[in-house]
Order: C-alpha cells, then sequence, then structure tokens
C-alpha cells in the first residue's frame, strides 16, 4: 500500500537558553493510506514534537518529513489536528466552531453545503441536534466530539490526534473510542494518534510505534491484527493481554526500568 505519511532519519533539538535540547534523534515512521498508528512513550520524548512536524509546524533539523510522497516543508491544509484541550470559542455556537477552518481552508463548497456538512459531522459523532449550543453547555465528551467534527470539517487526509481522549473519564473515553471507528467508517482517513493509553492504542490502531526516551528514537513497532467491528471486548482476550504486556515493557526500556534485549539486566 501507498505510505500517506514516511518519516526517515529525523533528528531535532530545541534551542533553549541552557544550549541545544535534542528531541528527537533518528525517528522512522511510515503510515499507509488509510492506517491508523498510535504513538507512545515516556513523557517528554517528544510525541507532540513529531505531530508539528507531520503538520509542517516545524522543520526537522535533519532528516525527511514526507506526506504523499512529497516533501513537508510548511503548514499543511489537507492535515486535521484534534488535541487534550479542545479550544473551542464560546461566543460561537458548536456550528460556527466547526465551520472555523472553513474559513482558513480554501474550498469549494457553498455556505449552504459547508453547514450540511458541518450537521452530518455533528450526526455521525452523536451530536445531533447540538447545533445551536453554545461550548459551555456541552460536557466535556461531547465538546471533544465537537472538536473531531472540527478537525474533519474540510476533509484532512491525516487526521493527527494528541491526546484527545486523556482528559475524559474511562467510561466517556471508552464511548469515544467507539465513535471513532464510527467516525473512521464515514470519513476515511489516515491516523496518528498520541496517546499514554496503552488500551486506547491497540483499540483503535493497526499499529502501535513506541518511542524511547529523548531523544527519541523509534524503538518498536507492534502490529495489531484487524480485529473487526469496534467492542470493547477485544481488550479482554488472551492476545490483548499479550500485546499489553509486550508494550508495558517496551515502556519500561524506553524509561530506563528495564534492560533493552541484548543488555545485562
Ligand atoms: N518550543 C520548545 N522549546 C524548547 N523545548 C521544547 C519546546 N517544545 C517542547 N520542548 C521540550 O521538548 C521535549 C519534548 O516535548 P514534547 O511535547 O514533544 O514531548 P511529549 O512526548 O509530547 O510529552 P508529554 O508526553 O509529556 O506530552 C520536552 O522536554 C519539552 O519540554
Amino acid at each position: 500500500m501507498y505510505p500517506m505519511i514516511k518519516i526517515e532519519g529525523v533528528r531535532h533539538a530545541y534551542k533553549t537558553k541552557s544550549g541545544p535540547l535534542p528531541v528527537l534523534d533518528g525517528l522512522e515512521l511510515s503510515v499507509d493510506e488509510g492506517g491508523f498508528v498510535a504513538v507512545v512513550g515516556p513523557s517528554g520524548c517528544g510525541k507532540s514534537t513529531l505531530t508539528r512536524l507531520i503538520s509542517g509546524l516545524m522543520k526537522p533539523d535533519e532528516g525527511m518529513v514526507m506526506l504523499h510522497s512529497e516533501r513537508v516543508t510548511g503548514p499543511r491544509s489537507t492535515v486535521g489536528m484534534a488535541f487534550q484541550n479542545p479550544v473551542l470559542l464560546e461566543w460561537r455556537t458548536i456550528l460556527d466552531n466547526i465551520l472555523l477552518p472553513l474559513e482558513i481552508v480554501p474550498t469549494k463548497l457553498s455556505k449552504k453545503e459547508q453547514q450540511d456538512r458541518a450537521r452530518y459531522l455533528l450526526s455521525i459523532v452523536g451530536l445531533e441536534g447540538f447545533e445551536e449550543k453554545r461550548p459551555s453547555e456541552l460536557s466535556g465528551g461531547m465538546r471533544q466530539r465537537a472538536s473531531l467534527c472540527r478537525a474533519l470539517i474540510h476533509q484532512p487526509e491525516v487526521l493527527i490526534l494528541d491526546e484527545p481522549f486523556g482528559a475524559l473519564d474511562a467510561f466517556t473515553r471508552e464511548d469515544l473510542w467507539q465513535t471513532m471507528y464510527k467516525v473512521k467508517e464515514k470519513e476515511p482517513f489516515t491516523g496518528v494518534l498520541i496517546t499514554h493509553d496503552l488500551r486506547e492504542a491497540i483499540f483503535l490502531a493497526d499499529q502501535v510505534v513506541v518511542l524511547s526516551g529523548r531523544p527519541a528514537r523509534t524503538q518498536y513497532v507492534l502490529d495489531v491484527p484487524d480485529r473487526g467491528p469496534a467492542d470493547l471486548e477485544h481488550l479482554y482476550t488472551p492476545e490483548a493481554a499479550e500485546m499489553l504486556a509486550i508494550l508495558r515493557h517496551q515502556i519500561e526500556i524506553a524509561q530506563g526500568r528495564a534492560p533493552a534485549e541484548g543488555e545485562a539486566a
């Protein structure tokens, strides 16, 4: 299959007052068109930095970031992003919040078509009837659903999700995982999910990439077998337990709490 995202030999250091802070060191990543990769790793290892590189908000010191075989050299409108804090504008209705990206990204849709698309997206995530509400009238989970619609309104090829469910309670989070399946089925995208939740990673992604501690490199890649329709029961199978154990072990290695294979304990 065609790689939609290709990252090769990326190295990057932030310039800080106390000197360069190496954050990424030899990062490799390849995500097929329509694929969904979850990126996990120790806190502060460089996961969000990776999302900034893919969306073109930052350029790496070394190496290549490619989208659709084109080198990323600046911000890309074909990328949609959703974050842990949805940041919806309180003075705008939910519908107008979702339409916001279309005020920036060029679109061929008429005003009516834009509104129809926003309403359609809201119906997919279960927010039909909330179009005219203000963000403060919605729960945290509902605001996150609205933020997903906003990230998808301009039909991005790539959807970057930076810990979007991290601040939600466990039940709401699991509800949103199932919503994500529905969204991907109706609005196909190539996804990159940054998360600290290993269950979330194996439930949503078809590949989980473990980054090493900072400066991060690609330490381990786990392929998650296709498990059919969204069903939380998938998380309670022996196969899921085994995948979670492997990932936990890899995170311990990345945190320096367990020796890497081939190293003495
Ligand atoms: N603009 C910046 N200037 C200087 N240092 C930065 C900048 N942005 C991030 N950093 C530092 O780079 C490192 C990696 O940050 P990044 O946010 O990419 O990590 P992360 O893996 O997403 O973290 P977390 O898991 O805690 O969300 C951190 O030590 C952070 O403090």
